[in-house]
């Protein structure tokens, strides 16, 4: 049985268009109407087809809506849930796909203190934005994990798990401030790490931007890939998520200063203790076949 028959997407970039587009492969009965806040992407939706309808406005977009999706940057949440406020049934189930859980949760809270909100997240996706970029097996293999309120209805939980397993994806329920701090060490702070090692490397005078590019084939590679993800879906995570990343990243300074301490010093055994800790975490993802060597994030198998 489907777990909704009307499902409406609104932000149709990398995650809407997946979601819409995953939709229609699995399960191609279910309506999809979607909205985006940007003309261009309303046109560009509409040509590629992954949605039956592009609405000009959130609130046309929800109208008959069993499930509603969010997909917009975290911190445009609240205000698109308050501009389809007026006309939301009062039966649909509001969910989100933002990467921090806990702000967007209060924010759809205060602009819908009546509805049934479980807000999730899919953790997939790549450093690639807009609606040219998504693809119907995102979330295949991968994890999504729903972080409903503590009164949240089971037949809401279980049918939004049930949406999201039909997607492909396996389902995990989290309470929200969890989610946030396990994100942000696995997630949020390697896109930080990676955002300043290129600036950095970009910043230095006496190494040309030519040189970092035709050097880049070792680690710095890859850094690169996710230092080209979205600025303002980015943003929008370390505003949001902020006490779980600064704490993170107190953590990671005092654990990097005690590493330059180990450089400075000599203290080879020190560095060789980590290195072999962190290659057998490395060995355990790959044996529990976690890595696809995927240019992407978070596939369970
Ligand atoms: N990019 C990724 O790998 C992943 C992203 N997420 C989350 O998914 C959400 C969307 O991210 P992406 O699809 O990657 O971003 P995107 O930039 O590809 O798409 C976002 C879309 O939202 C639209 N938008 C912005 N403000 C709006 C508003 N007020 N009303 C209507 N539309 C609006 C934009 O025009 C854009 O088309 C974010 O909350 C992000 O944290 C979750 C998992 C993975
Ligand atoms: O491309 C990558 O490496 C990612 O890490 C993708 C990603 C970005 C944000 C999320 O909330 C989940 C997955």
């Amino acid at each position: 049985m489907l777990p909704f028959a009307r499902v409406s997407i609104i932000g149709l970039g990398l995650i809407g268009s997946s979601v819409a587009r995953a939709v229609k492969a699995n399960m191609p009965e279910v309506r999809i109407t979607g909205f985006d806040a940007d003309p261009e992407v309303r046109d560009r939706a509409h040509d590629l087809g992954f949605c039956d309808d592009v609405a000009d406005t959130a609130g046309t977009a929800v109208i008959d809506a069993g499930l509603v999706i969010l997909c917009v940057p975290v911190g445009a949440m609240g205000l698109v849930a308050e501009q389809m406020a007026a006309d939301l049934p009062a039966d649909a189930i509001v969910s989100d796909v933002g990467s921090c859980k806990q702000s967007v949760a209060e924010a759809l809270a205060a602009a819908l203190p009546e509805a049934t909100i479980i807000p999730a997240h899919p953790v997939a996706g790549t450093e690639k934005s807009g609606p040219d970029a998504g693809f119907a097996t995102l979330f295949k293999g991968r994890w999504c994990i729903l972080t409903p309120p503590t009164n949240a209805p089971e037949a809401a939980v279980a049918a939004l798990s049930t949406f999201w397993q039909r997607l492909g994806a396996d389902v995990e329920i989290m309470d929200a401030r969890h989610h946030d701090l396990v994100l942000a060490i696995t997630s949020h702070l390697p896109h930080l790490i990676a955002y300043t090692i290129v600036g950095t490397a970009d910043d230095l005078g006496e190494v040309t931007q030519s040189e970092v590019i035709k050097y880049s084939a070792g680690g710095f590679r890859d850094f690169t890939r996710i230092a080209a993800s979205d600025p303002v879906m980015w943003r929008d995570v370390f505003l949001n998520n902020k006490e779980a990343v600064l704490e993170m990243l107190q953590r990671f300074s005092e654990d990097l200063t005690a590493l330059q301490r180990a450089i400075r010093y000599g203290k080879g055994d020190d560095l060789e203790a980590l290195f072999a800790r962190t290659r057998d975490i490395r060995r355990s993802i790959v044996e529990q076949g976690q890595d696809d060597d995927a240019p992407d994030f978070g596939r369970k198998h």
